[in-house]
């Protein structure tokens, strides 16, 4: 038999290492270990998680030199080939290790955890007294007993004495959950004689007779005691006949907690028809067209996807439904498993680990052709593949900020080419470059003007905060505010009030010396958290008791800018004491199901007013609801981020959309310290071309994005002189090595300039076309793995930045 090997990505993410290695597959396995398996290998003194990426029958390593595959961990493959080329794609395209790239596509549970093993290499009577205890009769102990046990002092001088050594133990994490069933055979015949050999026990006669009628069946042991009315004794008797066996059956945590009522498809309106004949023609055609769906809110954007998937269902393919993580609400999920039931799976961030994997099973298994989640979920195992749906797509939450730095919108398009489908991309306010991108014909645009029921999209009305104050009105609500507020109390209808917090957060200030408690390791003030009376720093973690007195100065005049919610909620009380109010944020959703609560409650009309943050903006659709405040439009719009206009400008068309949904027509009140500013003025109209049309002039004056692509790299260090120099270094380099068109631009300090103790530069890279920017990308980090790291330099390199 020829030999067989393994191509072998390793989970070692360092420069040196990524690429596959080869390993002996031994005989045994031959017929076992496919490309996607996972296996465990040897890599220098330890076992490590490895995938396997290709099988081939020669190598170049010579033949005393090639190790075998330690272990098999998986008997199907976990990776699919699709799966195999996206990493390479992945790869090059994001410039990550191909080990994150394979790594990002399973669900956590299938990661590798490693643990550490100490293990007896002497006598176990040479050892030290204190520690012989520990061995007993094992050989190796776990190394967490000594950590408990305040040994490691200890275990680090056995390990100079080579008395014991570390081993890596590779532990695998999510285990499927199984129960025990019954299988009944498959075969009357069985049955039928075994019916002829027991004459006398009645009982077991009975149960056999039962079983005639449910051949091939599978249940519970209890199903079946109590179905049939026998003890599991009788039960236990029947199966020595090998009429039926044991099986183990996986069972799945169900994360569903509650029954749906199915519903139909709607009517299409006109619009919403023509909209889904283009996305089903090009279903038809298979091909990889890329759709978006410019539609208002409330124009139904959601029911042309759920047609569309019924579509791909009836062929008998797959769909990848994308939300953003905080658009995934009970509410939206609800929408799909109560028109497709238990064809849905649902992927997100409040799932436990066993329950993700569960659903990624499910996936796997083609025991569903439904996936609705967050970002990751554009890996869903389908094979299949029919219909992708990025739902708004503008937000800034589809791009992942750590390695492999991808889009979701992108892997979208990569898949949709591989199975050559239809990808749709729907928003209400489109990112700027998606628009764009429709304009020049690279997207097509479909688009939905009319709200569904054709009701009006609400009145926005702008309340000038300047001339509240000036009138005289401190508080946080203008007087249009409160009165459109107590109208509604009058009228029992329903209210949202939002606060935008993005960009504005609570601090603790001295009033005398002007100083805002920063957090130490970074460049950040520490955010004021009512309910535990701490400061948290929100990069780093970390956290202390709110000061009495100012650490500068040592006055006691500290004044805490509260988080808002809280004071707004105190506020309302004091203006309405009649009225209802339901706050979400940060602090009332912490647990597990809270928002579901809430929205229910809400729902239910448990009270008048629903208070929020960002989290309130996307999905809610309640009949109602006649009101929508905006307390503080402007916070968004100060940041230092090129996209702050465009952001500010979608939340605010996202929240006034909630309002006047169903027959009750809405009315929005945006309170603003700059009404002038476009993006609020045209957030009146709610109309998206004009505020494209403002911000692409803008863009194009400034060289930013969609006009210019920008890479921006970040260079860390402790030290601040090293990461200027360093920062510095590869800007020089890179300007010697791209072309003369391209702009590089910095270094300069990063806005947060220190984070976790580690000082931050950055360069940007602007170009209009660079083909050698991936490779010359790839030299400057091969400089950076061989040389820079030895230095304590850390770099990162993003090719699609969300922030610069
Ligand atoms: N063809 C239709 N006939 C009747 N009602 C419809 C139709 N299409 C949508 N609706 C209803 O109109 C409301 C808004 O629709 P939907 O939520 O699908 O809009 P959307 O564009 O996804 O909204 P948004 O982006 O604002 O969240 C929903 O209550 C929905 O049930
Ligand atoms: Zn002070
Ligand atoms: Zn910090």
């Amino acid at each position: 038999m020829s030999l067989l090997i393994a191509e072998v990505i390793v989970d070692v993410a360092t420069y040196h290492v990524d690429r596959p290695f080869d390993y002996q597959v031994p005989i045994e396995w031959q017929t076992v270990i496919e490309t996607g398996c996972r296996v465990k290998v040897p890599f220098g003194p330890r076992n490590v998680l490895g995938f396997v990426v290709g099988l081939k029958d020669t190598t170049d390593v010579p033949a005393g030199k090639i190790k075998p595959i330690a272990e098999v961990l998986d008997m199907e493959p976990v990776l699919t080939k699709e799966m195999l080329a996206m990493a390479k794609w992945l790869k090059n395209n994001t410039i990550c290790y191909e080990i994150d790239a394979l790594q990002v596509m399973l669900p956590s549970a299938l990661r590798a955890k490693y643990e550490k093993i100490v293990v007896l290499q002497v006598e176990k009577e040479h050892l030290p007294v204190d520690v012989q205890g520990f061995f007993q009769k094992r050989q190796q102990v776990n190394m967490k007993e000594f950590e408990r046990a305040d040994l490691l002092p200890l275990l680090k001088q056995l390990i100079v004495q080579k008395m014991v050594k570390i081993d890596h133990v590779v532990k695998q994490q999510g285990n499927v959950k199984a129960v025990r069933m019954v299988k009944i055979t498959q075969e009357a015949q069985v049955i039928a004689q075994a019916i002829a050999d027991t004459t006398r026990a009645v009982k077991q006669r009975l149960l056999l007779e039962w079983m005639l009628q449910h051949l091939g069946e599978i249940f519970t042991p209890q199903q079946i005691c109590e179905e049939v009315g026998i003890s599991s004794a009788v039960l236990q008797a029947v199966i020595e006949k090998e009429v039926a066996h044991y099986t183990q059956e996986e069972v799945y945590r169900d994360p569903f907690t509650k029954d749906v009522t199915r519903t139909q498809s709607l009517q299409l309106t006109a619009e919403q028809h023509v909209v889904l004949k283009a996305i089903s023609e090009a279903m038809e055609e298979q091909v990889a067209k890329t759709f978006l769906v410019q539609g208002v809110t409330g124009s139904g954007k959601t029911e042309v996807y759920l047609q569309a998937i019924q579509k791909v269902l009836n062929e008998g393919k797959q769909a990848i439904m994308l939300v953003p993580e905080i658009a995934l609400t009970p509410q939206m999920t609800e929408r799909f498993r109560s028109r497709f039931g238990e064809l849905v799976a649902v992927m997100h961030s409040g799932l436990s680990v066993g329950e993700k994997y569960d659903e990624w099973r499910k996936i796997q298994q083609g025991k569903v052709s439904v996936v609705v989640g967050a970002r990751s979920a554009i890996f869903a195992p389908f094979t299949n593949l029919g219909l992708i749906i990025l739902d708004e797509e503008h937000e800034s939450t589809y791009k992942q900020e750590d390695s492999p730095r991808y889009h979701a919108r992108d892997v979208a398009i990569w898949r949709s080419v591989y199975y050559q489908c239809p990808v749709i991309l729907g928003s209400a306010t489109p990112a700027l470059e998606s628009f764009a991108r429709a304009k020049k014909g690279v997207y097509t645009l479909l688009t939905l003007k009319q709200r569904a029921l054709q009701q009006a999209l609400p009145t926005v009305f702008i309340a000038d905060m300047r001339e509240e104050l000036q009138k005289g009105n401190r508080s946080m609500f203008s007087q249009q505010l409160v009165e459109a507020i107590r109208i509604r109390l009058m009228k029992q209808e329903q209210m949202v009030l939002f606060l935008n917090r993005r960009g504005y957060s609570s601090f603790v200030l001295c009033r005398d010396c002007g100083t805002v408690v920063q957090c130490p390791n970074c460049d950040i003030s520490l955010t004021y958290h009512r309910t535990t009376e701490k400061l948290k720093c929100h990069y780093c973690g970390y956290e202390e008791r709110v000061p009495q007195i100012c650490p500068q100065c040592q006055s006691d005049h500290i004044r805490y800018f509260g988080t808002g919610t809280q004071k707004v909620e105190e506020e309302i009380y004091k203006l309405f004491p009649e009225a209802r109010v339901l706050r979400m944020d940060v602090d009332t959703t912490a647990q597990k199901g809270a928002h579901e609560t809430i929205l229910q409650a809400f729902g239910e009309g448990q009270a008048d007013i629903l208070l929020g943050t960002q989290m309130i903006a996307k999905g809610l659709d309640f009949p109602n609801i006649t009101l929508v405040g905006v307390l503080s439009a402007d916070t968004s719009l100060h940041l230092p981020d090129y996209r702050a206009a465009e952001r500010t400008f979608q939340l605010l068309t996202q929240v006034s959309g909630r309002a006047g949904r169903h027959d009750k027509p809405g009315e929005v009140i945006v309170q603003s310290y700059t009404p002038d500013h476009y993006a609020i003025e045209l957030a009146k109209t709610q109309d998206y071309e004009p505020f494209y049309e403002r911000e692409m002039f803008l863009r194009r004056r400034f060289s930013y994005p969609p006009y210019y692509f920008v890479t921006l790299i970040q260079i860390t260090h402790e030290d601040v002189m090293m990461a200027a120099e360093y920062a510095g270094r590869a800007a020089d380099w890179l300007q010697a090595n791209l072309s003369q068109q391209t702009a590089i631009i910095g270094p300069t300090a990063a806005s947060i300039s220190r984070l976790q103790n580690r000082y931050r530069y950055q360069c940007l890279i602007k170009y209009k076309i660079e083909p050698n920017l991936i490779n010359v990308l790839q030299r400057l980090l091969a400089m950076y793995r061989a040389e820079w790291t030895k230095q304590g330099i850390l770099m990162t390199i993003d090719l699609d930045p969300s922030t610069i």
